[in-house]
């Protein structure tokens, strides 16, 4: 048994994992028993069968937006090495990180306090909120466009680019804005999640834990036009609705309140992409531990001055710097930054010179209680130590930065261990606030900070990045020039009419309708249904706006390269 803080700030009703059994419910309801052949794994079928949560587990697991990842760039576009990561990748490392993230709370949340009218948890609930949670993670970038990053802005381009068509209402700003978080959402929410238009249909509890902007556009371009971020698109309100008021424990996205999970999902995001990045980019050649360490320092060295950050914060993020050079460092990598720390850096602000010992038995200390690394203190390897076990003559270029990646390696695990213990020290507070970075990592939010402004520095703005950048504009603009027009020609005048276009397109041109059946009959179905069942009916813009996120549904979907084949299928003249 475990327990748990009852309150959450700014929640009304939400206990602090956001649990009870309404939240369990679906919101389709699905048959049971053997009625329910059609959804894949069935509920309730056995006796001792998969909870709810696992099943939407499951079911994310074998479902189509998952899979659609594996072809998608997280940052580096595919690579014939191993070793990059792709959204795929990343994402299945977001489940695990946040899963170790909320062992280690539940792990602090031990002590039952009797007094503070905390709720207790039994075992089966901890499975539940764990799977929630894992699934929530395997969705959380299923709705991201092709070619990372860029992806989503070459969208969001092309849509302002067009201009007012669709003028300033919420709809038009969608589309202008179009919000990868968002479209995960949407594919939780629609029908279209696994083959033949089963529907993932994940529990409330699971739904909740994916909502990281609990507003839509609108809020969102008045609280930061230059940062627009929120969770649903106009076209899924009334889903959205329905969930909100599917259970008052429901976390009310108008309301501006967050599931506990959803801040877990968070921070397992940021560590996975920070350190990854990290990891992959330092493999692919794009900086040298030499450049990260003297970036990194002198990053430090600035926000010491300007007092961003605690003093325990600095501190923290040092003894990270002082690692890498210590594990990953060669000789005079190793040299520098002991010089740095003995003759710049103050006793206060100095961890390791309090500690009393710069070098091994430091390193092997952090190793051992920070990194969940028990190695005895003084068997700590580094790459010096690897580099003096041979002779350099033994030795070429390429298999000495082969080694120095593992000790890379090492360092990143150790520095994801330390994210995830902070994150869990954090979000096990009462008085979390989700919209608030630093409340995420804590003592460690100066760390975070540093990995993203190196990878800002090296990575995130190199020529290669730009490349990506051009690649992403030219084929998915090439690809909403041709396909946005022709299903914009589907609109349907005459709205009572109950017979629609989009399936077998009567009246469109025969170009339209050569492109419109390059589109996937399940979106095209989708909104069929939709259409049919819109009341009012929708009118012409509506329409319009509904068929244009039909093709994002299509384009938000495709792999980097398919994408790119069917550009070149579309405008390249053989
Ligand atoms: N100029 C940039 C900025 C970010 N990235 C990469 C870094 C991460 O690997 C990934 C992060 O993208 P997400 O879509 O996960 O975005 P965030 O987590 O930052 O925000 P959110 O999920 O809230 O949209 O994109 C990049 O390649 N180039």
């Amino acid at each position: 048994m475990y327990m748990v803080n009852a309150k959450m700030p700014n929640a009304k009703t939400t206990s602090f994992w956001n649990f009870d059994e309404a939240m369990l419910e679906r919101l389709v309801e699905e048959p049971e028993g053997a009625a329910n052949g059609q959804l894949l794994p069935m509920q309730k079928y056995y006796k001792h069968g998969a909870s709810a949560c696992e099943i939407d587990y499951m079911r994310a697991m074998l479902s189509m937006p998952l899979r659609g990842l594996q072809g998608k760039t997280q940052v580096f576009p595919m690579d014939r090495e191993h070793f990059v990561r792709s959204r795929l990748t990343h994402t299945l490392e977001v489940a695990v990180n946040a899963a170790e993230i909320f062992d280690e709370m539940l792990a602090k949340a031990e002590e039952p306090d009797p007094k503070s009218g905390q709720t207790i948890l039994t075992e089966k609930q901890i499975q539940t909120l764990r799977y929630a949670l894992m699934t929530a993670c395997l969705l959380h970038d299923a709705g991201n466009p092709p070619f990372g990053h860029f992806g989503e802005e070459a969208i969001r381009d092309w849509f302002s680019q067009r201009g007012a068509t669709s003028g300033e209402t919420s709809d038009g700003l969608d589309l202008r804005y179009f919000e990868g978080n968002a479209n995960s959402l949407r594919m939780a929410l629609r029908g279209t999640g696994l083959y033949d238009g089963r529907r993932l249909n994940p529990t409330l509890l699971t739904l909740c834990a994916m909502v990281k902007y609990p507003w839509g556009v609108r809020e969102a371009v008045a609280q930061n036009p230059k940062k627009v971020k929120y969770n649903y698109f106009v076209s899924d309100a009334e889903r959205v609705e329905k969930m909100q008021s599917a259970s008052e424990r429901a976390v009310g996205l108008s309301e501006r309140e967050r599931s506990r999970l959803s801040l877990v999902m968070e921070a397992a995001d940021d560590v996975s992409y920070a350190t990854g990045d990290f990891e992959d980019a330092f493999r692919k050649g794009m900086f040298t531990v030499d450049e990260a360490v003297s970036f990194m320092t002198e990053k430090w060295l600035s926000w010491l001055e300007e007092k961003r950050f605690s003093k325990k914060c600095c501190r923290n993020t040092l003894t990270l710097i002082y690692l890498l050079s210590f594990i990953a460092g060669d000789e005079e990598d190793y040299e520098w930054m002991n010089d740095f720390i003995t003759n710049k850096v103050s006793d206060e602000d100095n961890l390791i010179a309090k500690d009393g010992s710069i070098g091994t038995r430091y390193a092997s200390y952090l190793l051992a209680g920070g990194g969940g690394n028990p190695r005895g203190k003084n068997t700590v390897h580094t790459f010096r130590k690897a580099l003096s076990d041979c002779s350099d003559s033994k030795l070429d270029a390429a298999q000495k930065r082969q080694m120095q990646e593992t000790y890379v390696g090492r360092w990143v695990d150790v520095v994801r261990g330390w994210l995830r213990y902070s994150a869990a020290c954090s979000l096990s507070r009462p008085d979390i606030d989700g919209g608030k970075e630093a409340d995420l990592f804590g003592d460690h939010y100066a760390t975070i900070k540093l990995l993203k402004d190196v990878l800002k520095h090296f990575v995130y703005t190199s020529p290669e990045n730009a490349k990506l950048n051009a690649r992403a504009e030219t084929v998915l603009k090439g690809l909403l020039d041709k396909l946005v027009p022709a299903v914009e020609e589907c609109v349907e005048k005459d709205n009572t009419k109950k017979e629609k276009s989009p399936i077998n397109p009567e009246g469109v041109s025969s170009m339209a309708a050569g492109l419109i059946a390059l589109i996937p009959m399940r979106y095209r179905l989708d909104y069929e249904s939709a259409f049919s069942a819109s009341s009012p009916r929708w009118d012409t813009e509506r329409q319009k706006y509904e068929l244009d996120m039909m093709v994002l549904d299509f384009v938000s979907s495709l792999p980097d390269d398919y994408a790119v084949q069917l550009y070149n299928d579309l405008y390249e003249a053989k």
